[in-house]
């Protein structure tokens, strides 16, 4: 598949999957340089998808769930240098119990744990948002 001629940046999807109370958090395996920080599954839009569709592709793939894609967490985040926007949507699972099939661990995190592991740096904003969201 070719890449777009403008270099702009590339859109990544990333699903805040939630049980009503508390958020997935999955840990990077790779690559090296991202390895051990915390993220929310997703990934790079493929040509002809839309923003759903990847993150229901994604979620298949990276944790064997079905989920249904709800409204998004804040407005794109800029991050990798500026070569991505992160659209980070809420999300819940239709069907499946969650397995990291491509990542380290994965970790349901109540609202007031969700510092307790080390976020991509861009993600920041969004788990700021979710946390006042899911706040009693
Ligand atoms: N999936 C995901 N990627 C994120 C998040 N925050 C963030 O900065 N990123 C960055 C990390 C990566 O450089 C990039 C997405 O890459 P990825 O490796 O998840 O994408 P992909 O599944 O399509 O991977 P690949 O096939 O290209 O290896 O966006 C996040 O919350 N979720």
């Amino acid at each position: 598949m070719s890449e777009p001629i403008s270099g702009g940046p590339r859109v990544v999807v990333g699903a805040a999957i939630h049980d009503g109370r508390a958020i997935l958090a999955a840990e990077r395996a790779y690559p090296p340089e991202l390895a051990g920080l915390w993220e929310f599954p997703g990934g790079k839009l493929e040509p002809g998808e839309s923003e759903a569709e990847a993150l229901r592709r994604e979620c298949r793939e990276e944790l064997g769930v079905a989920v249904a894609v709800g409204g998004r967490v804040t407005g794109d985040l800029a991050t990798g240098g500026g070569r991505f926007l992160l659209r980070v949507y809420y999300a819940e699972i239709e069907s499946g119990e969650p397995r990291a099939k491509e990542h380290a661990e994965l970790r349901w995190l109540l609202p007031e744990a969700l510092d307790s592991v080390p976020w991509l740096p861009g993600n920041r904003p969004a788990v700021e948002a979710i946390r006042k969201a899911f706040a009693q």
